[in-house]
This record gives C-alpha cells, sequence and structure tokens, in this order.
C-alpha cells in the first residue's frame, strides 16, 4: 500500500496547544520505550523546532542497542525513527498509530554516538498523517545514517481503551467500565 501524500494534500498546520519552538516535547506515555524514563527505553528526547512544526531528537547509541559487534541494530534505529516520527505529528494533530514505516539504513553507526534525528509532517488527508525524517551522525548536519517515511492514521482514546492492558489503562485512571464499555462498543 502506498504511503504517498496526494499531490493536494493539505499542508500541516501548527497545533495551538503544542510546545513552542525550542521547548522539550512531552513522551508518547511514560512506559513508552522509545520516549519513556523506564528501563529498556532508547530514552529519545525531543524538541520543537524552530518552524513550530518539526521535530529534532537525539538518540544516544549504547551498547544495550548493539545488533553487529559495536554497531547499532538496525531495529533500535527503526524504534527510534518510529518514536521522532510519532512525535512529529503531536505538534499538528491528536493520537495517532503507525500504520505503515519505511525505513533506509545508509551508514552503520557506532555503538557510542548520538543520532540527531529531524523530523516533519509533510500531509494531513483525513485521518492519515503522512511524516519524513532523517538520523543524522554526530550532529544536526552530520552524515544521514538513516531515513524514514510512514503513514500514521488518527485514533481516538476507544483505540487505546479497547486494545491496551486494563492495569496499565487503570494505572493511567481509565475505570473499569470505561475500559469494558470501549471493550464491547461496535
Ligand atoms: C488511556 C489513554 C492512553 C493514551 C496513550 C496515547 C499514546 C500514544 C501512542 C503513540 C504511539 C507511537 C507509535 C506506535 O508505537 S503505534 C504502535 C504500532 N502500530 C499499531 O499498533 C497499529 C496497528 N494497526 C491498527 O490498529 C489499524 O490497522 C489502524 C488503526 C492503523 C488502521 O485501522 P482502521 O480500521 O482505523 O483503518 P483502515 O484499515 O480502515 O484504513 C484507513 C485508511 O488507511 C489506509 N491504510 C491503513 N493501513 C495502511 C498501511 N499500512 N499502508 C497504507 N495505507 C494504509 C487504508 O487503505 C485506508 O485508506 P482509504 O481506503 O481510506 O483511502
Amino acid at each position: 500500500m502506498s504511503i504517498e501524500p496526494p499531490a493536494d494534500a493539505a499542508a500541516p498546520q501548527r497545533n495551538p496547544k503544542a510546545p513552542p519552538p525550542g521547548e522539550r516535547t512531552t513522551s508518547h506515555y511514560e512506559g513508552c520505550r522509545g520516549c519513556g524514563d523506564v528501563p529498556g527505553s532508547l530514552r529519545v528526547r525531543s524538541w520543537v523546532g524552530d518552524d513550530g512544526v518539526s521535530v529534532i531528537s537525539r538518540f544516544d547509541v549504547l551498547e544495550e542497542h548493539q545488533g553487529a559487534p559495536g554497531l547499532l541494530h538496525g531495529g533500535m534505529l527503526m524504534t527510534a525513527l518510529d518514536d521522532a516520527l510519532g512525535t512529529a505529528y503531536t505538534q499538528v494533530t491528536r493520537s495517532a498509530v503507525t500504520a505503515r514505516l519505511e525505513t533506509d539504513f545508509r551508514r552503520p553507526v557506532p555503538v557510542g554516538s548520538t543520532l540527531w534525528l529531524r523530523s516533519r509532517v509533510d500531509a494531513l488527508v483525513g485521518r492519515k498523517i503522512y511524516v519524513s525524517g532523517e538520523a543524522h551522525l554526530g550532529e544536526l548536519d552530520g552524515e544521514v545514517a538513516g531515513t524514514a517515511r510512514a503513514l500514521f492514521l488518527e485514533v481516538g482514546v476507544e483505540h487505546f481503551l479497547r486494545h491496551g492492558r486494563p492495569e496499565d489503562l487503570e494505572a493511567l485512571g481509565a475505570s473499569r467500565e470505561v475500559i469494558e464499555a470501549a471493550r464491547t462498543a461496535r
């Protein structure tokens, strides 16, 4: 299935409730293994770009992210890109989930290096959010180590209530009745 936005797609507009340029963005969820501050997380940190729509993210590549000897695992780079692109959409719209993620691995990434990712929403069409980004080695204009394009689909809170683990949802404040209602709704 294609993730090429149609030529007449609407240009993204900044959500007025999004944080201003330069400010740190909040994580998707504290338990997120991309950006949450929990064991096993890549601890990707993101800031709003100067234009107020793009997002700059930092990923420090550690021993535990290794695939080949001394080199970053490709799946970890995809996770970092998914997280960064998934933060970019929060500048323009509500919650969404990744429907498709395409990644090109352009350079090996040594353990001990820092990746700087730049991502932005390219277009919005109904619930479809087209996002792209690049991961640069060492600095924001460093060599491109990987690129990604993704399609996110906007979803309501019912998506998480219906599919998430009840104990995690309850810890976020959702009542058992609300969770049950979301699960039985058509
Ligand atoms: C308590 C609250 C907690 C809140 C926590 C917030 C946390 C935030 C978390 C952030 C997490 C961060 C990131 C994460 O980790 S997200 C985690 C990884 N992603 C997922 O788990 C998503 C799993 N997939 C789904 O749930 C469904 O498939 C979704 C919702 C995506 C679509 O199912 P839905 O039934 O809704 O839609 P549809 O199937 O009618 O399709 C609609 C349209 O889209 C087109 N299409 C669909 N797929 C593709 C594709 N692959 N390529 C190209 N096109 C595709 C499709 O052709 C159609 O087009 P058209 O015919 O209309 O033109």
